[in-house]
């Protein structure tokens, strides 16, 4: 891979983002980074986000070539200093271009939402991987999958990488014969400018509701949506969940760049969904069967178009709760649309294991434990709205606490969610406390939660323990919510991820122990 000054500087010129060059030499680089440790003889540096003008100077030792910035520093010396308006578009566009624009080998679906990125990501991966005999690469919270070696997949640190990062990966993924790209997109992705001039073949928005507003994150809630929309606008074909929030403003983005038979709408059946005139729901499910350990539902095509897609079919999924039909579904027909075949999505949803979405724990005496990522008002929300629907349930004992210096929100959301779905009784306890006090923050989780509606509230700052106490306390057909936490081997404590068992080892060591 290499990339030369001069188409450099048209492509940059092209997107009005030169501002000007100053010590232009000829040269080809070898490398692109935009951290210093990892600079190489040849690399082309990038000065960008929290950067420190010794990271130049130690960029240059390294072996840098020249660099590109917003400003020039004194620390670059004489290499060429490509001095451009906005660091993160420019960096999105030479990433792009120095490895050889991957995405064009590949059917890239992209996925949206506040809620179901990862699930919805899971689902399509696995109906693809049957459909494209494997040939499927994911960029998820959880896992990046390159391709098929035991080395090809890890843990992610973002939802959607750092640009070099993501169009580094997408060319491995490619060299390794994928042909089919499922990721993630987050709304920090482009309020960042990370994935800056990526298109994909189908974009997915599945919901949108507040959340990830605050200090280092979106300044508001129209911020927070304008840049969710941004994937509509990049997507060739649009495939929106007609029952979103903001779902007028939503379908007119996607409408200013998509022609209105590439958007695809999909629906519960009997949903409440206003839509503008002339516009048509295209897909319907309904809910067959559902139960605490799989659901079982109907899809069917309402117009012509979507019947093109021979996508109607019974479905059962192994994540169990409603809104991941929501989730399964999105994936059905972007996998469709994709060229999977719904024998591909029969097939494999039946067996769809999610590493911290609703995750379960059998027990024979202290009923069904549940670990799940629900760490926001909304997903709280449906998640006991679901549990509470399951008539053989017996109580329900949420274990939850919110996280320290971000999502302020989600304190009064989960007050809120409690407070409305009225579980039995409720263990506040510690989950990334940050800086802050867990105690704190459950107090203030307390403060919003309405005690003639919930009275049974205990305060356990230390995890394990609140778990122990949740399982103690259930028996037969109980159910024990782990919520918030889902798959993190950590807590974020001070600055510093202190090792943390996880939720699901916590409590299926303790059940085996309780049962043995
Ligand atoms: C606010 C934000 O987007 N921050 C991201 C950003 O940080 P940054 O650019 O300021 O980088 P930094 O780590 O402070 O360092 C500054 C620069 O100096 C460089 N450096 C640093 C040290 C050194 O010795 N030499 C050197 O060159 C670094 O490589 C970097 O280029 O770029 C980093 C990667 O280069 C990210 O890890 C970091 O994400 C932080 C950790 C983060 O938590 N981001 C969250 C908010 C996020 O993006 N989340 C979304 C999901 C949430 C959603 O759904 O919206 C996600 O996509 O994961
Ligand atoms: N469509 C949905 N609507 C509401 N809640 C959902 C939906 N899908 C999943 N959830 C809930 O949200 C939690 C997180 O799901 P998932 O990881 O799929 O979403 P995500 O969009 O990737 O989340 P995040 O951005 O927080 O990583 C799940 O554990 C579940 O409780």
């Amino acid at each position: 891979m290499e990339l030369h000054i001069t188409p450099a500087l048209a492509l940059l010129r092209e997107h009005h983002l030169l501002d000007h060059v100053s010590n232009l030499t000829d040269f080809t680089a070898t490398s692109v980074s935009y951290d210093s440790r990892k600079v190489q003889p040849g690399t082309l540096f990038f000065c960008k986000g929290n950067f420190q003008p010794q990271y130049l100077a130690s960029a240059r030792e390294n072996g840098a070539i020249a660099y590109v910035a917003e400003k020039e520093h004194p620390e670059g010396g004489d290499i060429p200093a490509i001095i451009v308006r906005d660091e993160q578009k420019a960096m999105a566009l030479l990433g792009a271009a120095f490895y050889g624009y991957p995405q064009n080998d590949l059917f890239i679906i992209a996925i949206t939402g506040t809620k179901g990125k990862t699930t919805t990501a899971y689902f399509a991966d696995h109906i693809l991987a049957k459909s494209t005999d494997k040939h499927i690469a994911l960029f998820s919270t959880l896992d990046r999958v390159l391709g098929n070696q035991p080395g090809d997949k890890f843990k992610s640190d973002l939802t959607t990488p750092e640009s070099l990062d993501l169009f580094h990966d997408m060319r491995v993924a490619v060299n390794n014969g994928m042909t089919h790209l499922v990721m993630e997109v987050s709304s920090q992705a482009y309020k960042k400018n990370r994935i800056y001039g990526l298109k994909y073949n189908v974009g997915i928005f599945l919901n949108i509701s507040p959340d990830h507003i605050g200090r280092n994150e979106h300044p508001t809630f129209a911020d927070y949506l304008h840049c969710k929309e941004q994937l509509l606008v990049n997507s060739e074909i649009c495939l929106i969940n007609a029952e979103t929030a903001n779902f007028t403003d939503v379908y007119y983005t996607a409408k200013a760049t998509t022609q209105p038979e590439n958007i695809y709408l999909f629906a519960r059946r009997g949903a409440k969904v206003k839509l503008p005139a002339g516009v048509e729901v295209d897909f319907e499910y309904r809910n067959d069967l559902e139960d605490l350990h799989e659901s079982e539902f109907e899809l069917a095509a309402l117009t012509d178009r979507a019947k093109k897609l021979q996508l109607d079919n019974r479905y059962t999924t192994s994540v169990p709760g409603d809104y991941n039909e929501g989730n399964a579904v999105a994936a059905i027909i972007a996998s469709g649309l994709a060229g999977a075949k719904t024998a591909d999505a029969v097939a494999t949803l039946d067996h769809v294991h999610i590493r911290g979405r609703m995750e379960m724990i059998n027990s024979q005496h202290h009923g069904t434990i549940y670990v799940d990522y629900a760490h926001n008002y909304a997903s709280l929300k449906r998640l006991l709205a679901f549990l509470k629907r399951q008539t053989n349930a017996g109580k329900v004992t949420v274990v939850l606490g919110a996280t320290g210096d971000k999502g302020i929100s989600r304190r009064s959301g989960f007050g809120k969610a409690l407070t409305e779905e009225q579980p039995d009784e409720v263990i506040l306890t510690t989950d990334d406390p940050g800086y802050e006090d867990p105690m704190k923050i459950a107090r203030e989780i307390d403060s919003y939660i309405d005690h003639d509606k919930v009275s049974n509230i205990q305060f356990e700052m230390d995890r394990e323990t609140a778990i122990k106490m949740a399982i103690d306390e259930s028996q037969n057909d109980d159910i024990v919510v782990l919520a918030g936490k889902g798959e993190d081997p950590y807590q974020k404590i001070k600055g510093q991820d202190t090792p943390y068992p996880t939720d699901v080892k916590i409590a299926q060591d303790y059940i085996d122990q309780l049962e043995k």
